[in-house]
């Protein structure tokens, strides 16, 4: 007898068999994999799980640091999450894209090629190295836009995770200010200023409604780089350590450095900077400045230009929310209070700095969940227009219609700078 199969039993059949399931998010610096572990794995399920399946799964989730750069952010895993009708863990992984080379070489070595055909990417780099992952380890990427994934991504981590968003109370006082929980459940609208190797703005007005209404190349990049030629350090996490220590007072020039006080006028109080790194023409200055100083006024730089872009961006789109994500906010609380500061501070207390704790991870996760519908609006154009694909399931997933798998190629002309 022939087993009829409905929609839902074929929609199950493949996402069951399309495990693992990975999200990945390649950009300028660094790539971002969101990794979902089934948890609810049955006898029967266990039995069939292939070798290879089980190897890749006990190294992704027993380690938390592969190879040179690859790491696993342990504090951010959310468990008992609910993704397509199945139930378990999210894990958060990064590496420098740099190594992407060794990471396809580890790929290969753990049998990811006989395993998984497809892979959901954003991301730059999910162009950029889209050949070298067909050539190396027979996998074909399945591209998604880096902004749309973003929002996805945002959106569903707020849904899961009750303490996702926060703010910081008392934004106007630096060194008293306190991490507090804020509530996201209504977002819309608000401004989002993904703070990466490069900044882009958006305005987002509803799931599925939103503009890129700017950008910046003064963004994480810049200050990585920058610090690196100032200061001889190596890592971003050096970088941050080196600021926190530093003073940018040092080394830039503030209004009381020119005015000798307030510039009441304009309200412009005299501990506010009038020019970065303003002091460092002068001979005496620039030889007594530390490394630590000059960390310290790259990072606050980099800050204020991008919350000075953002607040005029939210002023123009008259929205009061602004949030902000990307590595850049990673292990880097004086940007987050400064970025807080400058919100509340610069609007008279009508604009709100707002932050995410996945901060870097949203455009990889909500990359993992677009495939889902992607998947679900390829299959039913196959179901409504073209014959059964004699196909195993693996091989469905694997194939997302050319309509549906390939939202990133569209241009994106919505960009209004
Ligand atoms: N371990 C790290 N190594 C390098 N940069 C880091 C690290 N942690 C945080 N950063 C900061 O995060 C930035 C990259 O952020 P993110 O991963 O969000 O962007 P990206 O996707 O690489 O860039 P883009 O979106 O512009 O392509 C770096 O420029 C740096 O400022
Ligand atoms: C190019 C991207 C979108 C890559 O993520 C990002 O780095 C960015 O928004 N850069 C700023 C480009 C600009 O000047 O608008």
């Amino acid at each position: 007898m022939t087993e009829i199969l409905d929609f839902t039993s074929i929609f199950d059949l493949i996402i069951k068999s399309a495990m693992p399931w990975f999200g990945m998010d390649i950009g300028g610096t660094l790539t971002k994999l969101v990794y979902f572990e089934p948890k609810d794995i049955t006898p029967d399920e266990q039995d069939c799980e292939a070798g290879i399946l089980r190897n890749i799964r006990r190294y992704l989730t027993k380690n938390s640091a592969y190879g040179k750069t690859g790491h696993r952010d342990t504090h951010l895993q959310m468990d008992n999450v609910e993704i397509r009708k199945r139930r378990g863990s999210l894990h958060f992984i990064r590496f420098q894209t740099t190594d992407m080379g060794n990471f396809l070489s580890l790929a290969k070595q753990k049998g990811m090629a006989e395993l998984v055909t497809t892979v959901c990417a954003t991301g730059g780099g999910a162009f950029k190295f889209e050949k070298d992952f067909r050539d190396q380890v027979n996998m074909k990427l399945a591209k998604f836009d880096e902004l749309d994934t973003l929002i996805k991504g945002i959106l569903f981590a707020d849904m899961h995770n009750v303490t996702e968003c926060y703010y910081y109370e008392n934004a106007r006082e630096i060194i008293k200010t306190e991490k507090r929980a804020f509530n996201f459940s209504q977002p819309f609208p608000f401004i989002l200023v993904n703070v990466g190797s490069g900044v882009s703005i958006l305005a987002v007005y509803g799931p599925d409604n939103y503009k890129r209404i700017s950008g910046t190349s003064l963004g994480g990049g810049t200050f990585l780089g920058l610090c690196c030629l100032l200061t001889g350090c190596t890592t971003f996490e050096e970088a941050i350590q080196l600021a926190t220590k530093g003073d940018n007072r040092k080394v830039d020039k503030l209004v009381k450095d020119i005015y000798g006080g307030d510039y009441n006028r304009f309200g412009l109080t005299g501990d506010l900077v009038a020019s970065s790194f303003g002091q460092m023409h002068i001979n005496d200055k620039r030889s007594s400045v530390s490394r630590e100083d000059l960390a310290n006024a790259t990072l606050v730089t980099i800050t204020n230009n991008i919350g000075s872009i953002a607040r005029m961006c939210a002023l123009n789109e008259k929205i009061d929310k602004v949030v902000f994500v990307g590595n850049f906010l990673r292990v880097n609380p004086i940007s987050m209070k400064l970025l807080a500061y400058a919100m509340e501070f610069w609007s008279n207390g009508t604009m709100k700095g707002l932050f995410l704790e996945h901060e870097g991870y949203f455009g990889a996760l909500g990359c993992l969940l677009q495939f889902n519908g992607e998947l679900a609006a390829a299959l039913n154009e196959s179901l409504d227009h073209s014959p059964p694909p004699n196909t195993t399931p693996q091989q469905c997933v694997a194939e997302p219609s050319k309509e549906t798998a390939s939202s990133a190629d569209k241009p994106n002309d919505s960009t209004t700078r």
